[in-house]
């Protein structure tokens, strides 16, 4: 991981931990609680909301904010509050190979009500968010329509009494998250999940397909290059060719939900691709799983742009070879939602690959997702806002990428994730710096990058063939940066 890596996850967990400190969150709990949310006309703040989310509210946003944008500022202390809710519910290290169901574990739980909600507001517009009856939580709702629920309206078209409604069904939805009282009605995943795999039959099927070779044999580990939430990742010698490939050794038994991943690798297996970091086997040894990956000897695009200097023709470039490979996967039907400069690793040669498929969703066709992933600084706004996404979304996070080039971070790097999220779902397309010095093409490629309507944002196929990427230099003027950012920052991959 970067210097800046590493800063930020710290400044992200400090938050959290803070923000966490702060609210004591507990278990989805009573949803008969008679909650009425309101601004104070005086101070445009919002009131009636649990209180340990009015205190985070509070604390980063301003009554101006709140009073300007209220549905963006309880989104993301919604958004906020989900994820400090799965951090702490998945407290094993392993990430990478999640899936859309274990993401959407808790969020099927939301939407589902949050469905329910909507569907009560058609008839009710009162403020009122827990006049609803028991029925709307009852233990046995089928969670199955998540896929069918209506899109939420975009704020621009929605009346002032349409927005106060779809921001009662908000606090619904928060209420069930954050709420501090005893019971707990809601199901947990196996009561709603069909036909999950038990442990043994993971582990069986896990060595019918992962390589049968003894890993600690046939490799020979050389350094570790860094530990994610996902497992520790090696350096090591393949004795088969005396090939160098990067391995993340993962502990199953750390690992709760170890049927995703088999989905996971079945997924990785079929992609091949010269912009995406290949996967190339999987080995078994007792409750360890070697995920052989090629090894990118140029780090990660963040050490690069955090230490350097890029010029608008090498910007072209890693654009263009991170267009093809969002272009791939989606012709494949996958949304990689979570494109950043961490997860675009570099060879010494300039060769430009995206990696980290954990939150890789599969879609059909135009089909939309709703499920809150991602990284909040990179996430576009219909994500933050909880509307439905498709694969644009990646080309929006690709635009925030960019903009990490030219100024080393993204936009509202230094404000709190649930302050970002605000501004993000508040403000929009962010303010780029440096505009006025970029070329013409390079501002018109981030304009389609950066639409906040998904209908005017280009798709990765249609910028693939913006004239901006016609500036691009050679992948090998990457090199001397590379060496730059690794000299600063004592990175050595020998
Ligand atoms: N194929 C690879 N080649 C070279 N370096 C890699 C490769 N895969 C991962 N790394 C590096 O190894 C380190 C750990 O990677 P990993 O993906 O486990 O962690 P992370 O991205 O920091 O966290 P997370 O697990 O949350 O994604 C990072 O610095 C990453 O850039």
């Amino acid at each position: 991981m970067s210097g800046r890596g590493v800063l930020r996850k710290l400044f992200y967990k400090k938050q959290h931990n803070k923000d966490e400190r702060a609210t004591e969150i507990g278990m989805p709990t009573n949803v008969k609680q008679h909650i009425h949310v309101s601004k104070n006309s005086e101070t445009g703040m919002l009131e009636g909301l649990p209180s340990s989310w009015l205190r985070l509210i509070n604390t980063q946003i301003t009554p101006a904010e709140q009073n300007e944008n209220p549905d963006a500022a309880i989104q993301a202390v919604k958004f906020h509050m989900y994820t400090i809710k799965k951090e702490k519910a998945q407290d094993e290290p392993f990430k990478p190979f999640v899936t859309e169901e274990a993401i959407t574990e808790e969020d099927l739980e939301i939407e589902k009500l949050l469905d329910k909600k909507n569907a009560h507001q058609s008839q009710d517009s009162d403020l009122s968010i827990g006049q609803s009856s028991e029925e709307d939580v009852a233990p046995n709702d089928n969670f199955s329509q998540r896929q069918t629920m209506p899109a939420t309206p975009t704020k621009h078209s929605m009346k002032k009494k349409d927005a106060m409604m779809d921001l009662t069904a908000v606090v619904q939805d928060l209420t069930l998250i954050g709420d501090e009282s005893e019971e707990s009605p809601i199901l947990r995943k196996k009561e709603m999940m069909n036909a999950a795999l038990t442990d043994e039959e993971v582990y069986e099927e896990l060595k019918r397909i992962c390589n049968k070779d003894d890993p600690y044999v046939r490799f020979e580990r050389i350094k570790q290059l860094g530990a994610g939430a996902s497992g520790v990742v090696f350096i090591a010698i393949d004795s088969k060719d005396n090939s160098r490939v990067a391995i993340k050794d993962i502990d199953l038994t750390k690992q709760s939900k170890k049927d995703l991943i088999l989905n996971e690798i079945n997924v990785l297996k079929g992609f091949h691709h010269k912009n995406l970091v290949n996967f190339l086997d999987a080995f078994l040894s007792y409750d360890h799983l070697w995920v052989a990956m090629e090894l990118l000897d140029g780090g990660s695009l963040t050490d690069v742009v955090t230490e350097v200097v890029m010029k608008e023709g090498q910007i072209a470039a890693v654009c263009r070879e991170t267009l093809q490979a969002i272009a791939f996967l989606h012709s494949k039907g996958t949304i990689h939602r979570d494109i950043k400069s961490d997860n675009v690793l570099l060879g010494m040669d300039g060769t430009v690959k995206v990696t980290d498929f954990g939150f890789c969703a599969n879609i059909v066709g135009d089909e939309k997702r709703q499920t809150m992933v991602g990284t909040p600084y990179w996430m576009a706004p219909e994500v933050v806002t909880r509307k439905q996404y498709g694969k644009k979304v990646d080309v929006w996070s690709l635009g925030i990428m960019a903009i990490e080039m030219i100024e080393g971070e993204p936009p509202y790097m230094k404000e709190t994730p649930l302050r970002a999220l605000y501004l993000i779902a508040a403000v929009g397309r962010p303010k780029i710096p440096r505009w006025e010095s970029l070329s013409p093409d390079f501002q018109d490629f981030l304009d389609k990058c950066l639409h906040v309507d998904v209908d005017l944002r280009a798709t990765a196929d249609e910028l693939l063939a913006h004239p901006f990427l016609e500036c691009a230099m050679e992948l090998k003027t990457l090199t001397p940066l590379i060496k730059a950012a690794q000299r600063i920052l004592h990175k050595s991959y020998d």
